[in-house]
C-alpha cells in the first residue's frame, strides 16, 4: 500500500480482512513511529491497526516481492510517486489506482499519468463512495473496480485485473464490483469532489434540501458529459463510482470536500477554510483541473465553473449562486440537450453576473 493517509491505511485494513499480506509505506515518519508503536495512525486515529500489518517508509522494502501495488496518494502527488515506484518495481506487478482527480497543469487522468509513467504495466482503478472511517471500522461498503481487460466474455472477466484486485479486497463488509471503463469510473471519482464542494457551500449559506437535490442531479449530467467526451459510458455515472460516490459526498459532513465547501458558504475564504488541514479536500484542486479540461474540450459544467469561481475568481457565493440559476432555460434530457435555450426572465433586471472559465 503505497500511501498511508487515511484511505491508504483503511484499504490495508480492509485487505487484511480480505486475508492479505499487507505493508504500508508511509512518507512521513510519525505515521511510521505511530503504527509501529502505538498501532494507530494520526491519518486515522480512530482505528486500531494489527500487527499483521507492517510499516516502513523505505520505499524499496516496501515493494519488495510485492504481488500488487496500490497507489494512494492524493492526486496531486500520483506522477511524482509512480516515478519513484517504477524505479523499484518488476514489470509485470499491477498497480491500482485509487487516486481522485484529474491533473493539475495537464489535465489528465490517473490511468494516463500511470501510463506516462509507468508505460505498458497493468493497472487497474478502485473508486466508489467509502469513507475511510467507515472502512476501517468494517461497516458494509461496495466500490467498482476497473481494468481495461475485463472484456465482454465470462473468461476475460474471470481473468481480469480487476478480478484479481476484487479478490485482494473481498470480505463480508467490503463488496467490490467489477467494470472495464476505467475512464468512466475515474471521472466519477474526480468531479463528485468539486461537487461536493458545491452542497458543502449551499449547506453553509443555510440552504436544504431542494439545492442539494438540484446539485446532485444536474452535478451528474455534468459528470456524464466529461466522461462522454473523454471516451467513457454515460452508464459508468449511474453506478459507484459515479452516482454512488456523488451522493454519498454531497450529503454527509464526514466528507473533506463538503466540509470545506460548508466553511466557504459559512463566509470563509478558502485559505482560511483549508488553513491548519493535514488531510486533502482534493476538490479544491481539481476545481482548476476539471474546468480547465471541460473548457477544452467544450464541455458545459456550470456548477464546477461556479466552485471555481467561488474558490479562484473572488466571486461571492450569493452571486454565483444567482448566476446559476438564471442562465438561459435548457432541456433536462440528453435527447433536447442542446436544443433549447431560452433567455431567462429572471435576469431581466440586472446583467448577468459573469462566471470565469
Ligand atoms: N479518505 C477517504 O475517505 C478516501 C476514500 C476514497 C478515496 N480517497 C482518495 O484517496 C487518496 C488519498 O487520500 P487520503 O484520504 O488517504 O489522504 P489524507 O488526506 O488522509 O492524507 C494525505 C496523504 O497525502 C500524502 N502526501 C502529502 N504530501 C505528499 C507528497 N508531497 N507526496 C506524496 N504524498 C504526499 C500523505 O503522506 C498522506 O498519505 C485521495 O485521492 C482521495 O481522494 C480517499
Ligand atoms: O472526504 P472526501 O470528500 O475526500 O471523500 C472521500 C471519498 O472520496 C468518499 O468516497
Amino acid at each position: 500500500m503505497v500511501g498511508a493517509g487515511a484511505w491508504g491505511t483503511a484499504l490495508a485494513l480492509a485487505a487484511e480482512r480480505a486475508g492479505r499480506k499487507i505493508t504500508l509505506w508511509a512518507r512521513e515518519p510519525e505515521v511510521v513511529e505511530g503504527v509501529a508503536m502505538r498501532r494507530r495512525n494520526p491519518f486515522l486515529q480512530n482505528h486500531l491497526i494489527p500487527g499483521a500489518i507492517k510499516v516502513t517508509n523505505d520505499l524499496a522494502q516496501a515493494l519488495k516481492g510485492t504481488q500488487l501495488v496500490v497507489l494512494v496518494v492524493p492526486s496531486q502527488y500520483l506522477r511524482a510517486m509512480a516515478r519513484e515506484v517504477e524505479a523499484l518495481l518488476p514489470a509485470d506487478v499491477p498497480v491500482v489506482i485509487c487516486a481522485k482527480g484529474i491533473e493539475g497543469d495537464s489535465g489528465k487522468l490517473m490511468t494516463q499519468v500511470i501510463a506516462d509513467e509507468m508505460p505498458g504495466r497493468p493497472q487497474a482503478i478502485l473508486s466508489g463512495p467509502s469513507f475511510a472511517d467507515e472502512v476501517a471500522e468494517g461497516q458494509p461498503t461496495a466500490v467498482t473496480i476497473a481494468s481495461e481487460d475485463v472484456g465482454a466474455t465470462h473468461e476475460t472477466a474471470m481473468a481480469s485485473l480487476a478480478a484479481r484486485v476484487a479478490l485482494s479486497f473481498s470480505s463480508p463488509v467490503f463488496r467490490p464490483y467489477l467494470s472495464d471503463d476505467p475512464l468512466g469510473v475515474e471521472v466519477g471519482g474526480a468531479v463528485k469532489n468539486v461537487l461536493a464542494i458545491a452542497c458543502g457551500i449551499a449547506a453553509g449559506r443555510g440552504f436544504g434540501s431542494n439545492p442539494r437535490a438540484a446539485l446532485i442531479t444536474r452535478g451528474l449530467a455534468e459528470i456524464k458529459r466529461l466522461a462522454q467526451a473523454l471516451g467513457g459510458r454515460r452508464e459508468t455515472v449511474t453506478g459507484l463510482a459515479g452516482i454512488g460516490d456523488l451522493t454519498l459526498t454531497c450529503s454527509s459532513e464526514q466528507s473533506r470536500n463538503f466540509s470545506f465547501g460548508k466553511a466557504l458558504g459559512a463566509g470563509m475564504t478558502p485559505d482560511e477554510a483549508l488553513a491548519g488541514k493535514k488531510s486533502v479536500a482534493e476538490g479544491a484542486v481539481n476545481a482548476k483541473s476539471v474546468t480547465a479540461l471541460a473548457a477544452r474540450l467544450g464541455v458545459d459544467m456550470p456548477i464546477c465553473q461556479a466552485v471555481y469561481a467561488v474558490i479562484y475568481g473572488g466571486v461571492e457565493v450569493d452571486a454565483a449562486m444567482k448566476a446559476l440559476l438564471t442562465r438561459p432555460i435548457k432541456a433536462e434530457s440528453r435527447e433536447l440537450e442542446g436544443l433549447i435555450s431560452l433567455p431567462n426572465p429572471a435576469n431581466y433586471d440586472e446583467p448577468e453576473t459573469e462566471i470565469p472559465a
